[in-house]
């Protein structure tokens, strides 16, 4: 079977310099483990908001280590030294902006600063790569998104979307746990 490769990149000046420490990798692994029903594998880069080294991590993590799936946190509002996206969008072969219309949408759910954040998504060969906010919470918010009192989804979260997508790209079967996140998955698509 082919494993899921997914990488995750957190940018962050100050956990690079050691201010405070990650929390950005630890709260996607927390987050996958909590998620994924299939087995995968996790590649982590932690990088400075410099746009040439986010280039270059991602691009190693498509091209070297054949990840189907990338992660980044941070680096995507309006500071000068915010390129996350820029980076992302440099290195891309197409740009999915729908994931970054949802991001927005799911997240004024959380904060009225949402629109701050100019997160994309886009797809370089066989990985899709989506950016997060920063805020090591928001990870959890927008790969979830809302549901009310009742269980019923008021904002699909982000990864409803990402296992088909994955399987459009020719990528490896992902299952996710209903009671986390309900992946959309066309009758066609789904496993036998
Ligand atoms: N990797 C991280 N670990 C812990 N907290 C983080 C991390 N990244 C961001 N945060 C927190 O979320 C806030 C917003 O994230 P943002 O990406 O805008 O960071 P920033 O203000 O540019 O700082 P830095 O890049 O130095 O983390 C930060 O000010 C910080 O409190
Ligand atoms: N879910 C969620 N989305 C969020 C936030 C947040 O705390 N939670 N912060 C907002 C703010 S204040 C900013 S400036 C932008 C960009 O954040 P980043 O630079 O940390 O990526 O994301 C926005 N989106």
């Amino acid at each position: 079977m082919n494993t899921c490769r997914i990488g995750l990149v957190s940018v962050s000046d100050r956990a690079t310099q050691g201010v405070y420490p990650d929390q950005g990798i630890p709260a996607l692994e927390d987050w996958l483990s909590s998620a994924l029903a299939t087995p995968y594998v996790v590649e982590s880069r932690l990088v400075p908001d410099e746009q040439p080294l986010i280039e270059q991590v991602l691009c190693e993590l498509v091209d070297q280590l054949d990840c189907h799936l990338i992660l980044t946190t941070g680096g995507t509002g309006p500071a000068r030294r915010d390129v996350t996206p820029d980076a992302t969008l440099a290195i891309a072969d197409r740009e999915m902006p729908g994931f970054g219309e949802q991001m927005r949408q799911i997240s004024l759910h959380f904060v009225p600063t949402a629109i701050l954040s100019r997160q994309t998504a886009v797809i370089r060969k066989q990985a899709l790569i989506i950016n997060l906010p920063g805020q090591p919470k928001s990870i959890k918010e927008t790969l979830e998104g809302v549901k009310d009192s009742s269980g019923a989804v008021v904002a699909a979260g982000l990864f409803a979307s990402v296992p088909y997508c994955i399987q459009l790209l020719e990528g490896p079967y992902i299952e996710t746990h209903p009671e986390v996140i309900s992946a959309f998955r066309p009758k066609s698509a789904r496993r036998q």
